[in-house]
């Protein structure tokens, strides 16, 4: 983990092997990954099932790695509680997942958990802004959520261009085909969380693969955040 630097690299553990998960997360937190990416799929939400808080409760008991979870899961409100005792840091819900963002917010607020709130490709940037001033973060989905190994989406590099543009300090996390031939575009844009999953796992060297995406961001980026990733529990 990199304490000065102001881009967190998050690697995905969807791309892991899920054999030995343990292994893997000590794997890329040795190789400088500022926080883990646990994307909770449920087959409903996205045509794909992964893990839930069992899982996230068991890789708790081997590392203290900041936790975002990503929940790719309708009906978000069920699992508030069950993702703070799993040791969840960050709980990121879709805004296509619920009709009341707000009191989502105030209810993951109360479990003691950070605020990610997510949109997918088709989702207009625009429709985040009234949630920005109660969130610690914006996703913009740069695939369609529910599967690793896809191609990043150039096409959502403008979104979150209006967002850096209007929240110089706010933390935006792009997450999708990152690697280290999209990065550069994801760094320009103003993203500060990179997830990558595929780019990491599969690279000779991992710490290598974060490093590059380390300094594209920190090269090229043109926000001030500096995402708190300090785990409050
Ligand atoms: O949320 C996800 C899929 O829904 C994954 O986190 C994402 O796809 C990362 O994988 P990769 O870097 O291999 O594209």
């Amino acid at each position: 983990m990199c304490h000065s630097c102001v881009c967190k690299i998050g690697p995905s553990m969807l791309a892991s092997d899920l054999s030995c998960l343990k292994d893997e997360a000590l794997k890329v937190v040795a190789a400088g990954a500022d926080y883990l990416h646990l994307d909770v799929m449920d087959g409903h939400f996205v045509p794909n099932i992964t893990w839930g808080a069992p899982v996230i409760k068991s890789l708790r008991q081997h590392t203290t790695a900041f936790f975002d979870c990503h929940m790719m899961v309708s009906e978000p409100e069920k699992w508030v509680d069950d993702i703070k005792d799993a040791g969840g840091d960050q709980f990121t819900f879709h805004l296509e997942s619920t009709s009341n963002p707000e009191a989502l917010i105030a209810q993951i607020r109360a479990a003691g958990m950070k605020v990610g709130v997510a949109i997918k490709p088709g989702t207009p940037a625009e429709s985040v802004l009234p949630l920005v001033p109660l969130v610690d973060m914006v996703l913009v989905m740069t695939v369609e959520p529910g599967f690793g190994g896809q191609s990043f989406m150039a096409d959502m590099m403008p979104k979150v261009t209006f967002l850096r543009e209007k929240f110089p300090a706010l933390d935006i996390e792009v997450d999708g085909g990152l690697g280290p031939a999209t990065i550069d575009a994801a760094a320009k844009a103003g993203a500060n969380m990179i997830v990558a999953g595929s780019s990491v796992f599969r690279a000779a060297n991992p710490a290598d693969a974060i490093l590059l995406m380390r300094h594209s961001v920190e090269r090229l980026g043109n926000g001030k955040a500096d995402a708190d990733l300090t785990r409050r529990q």
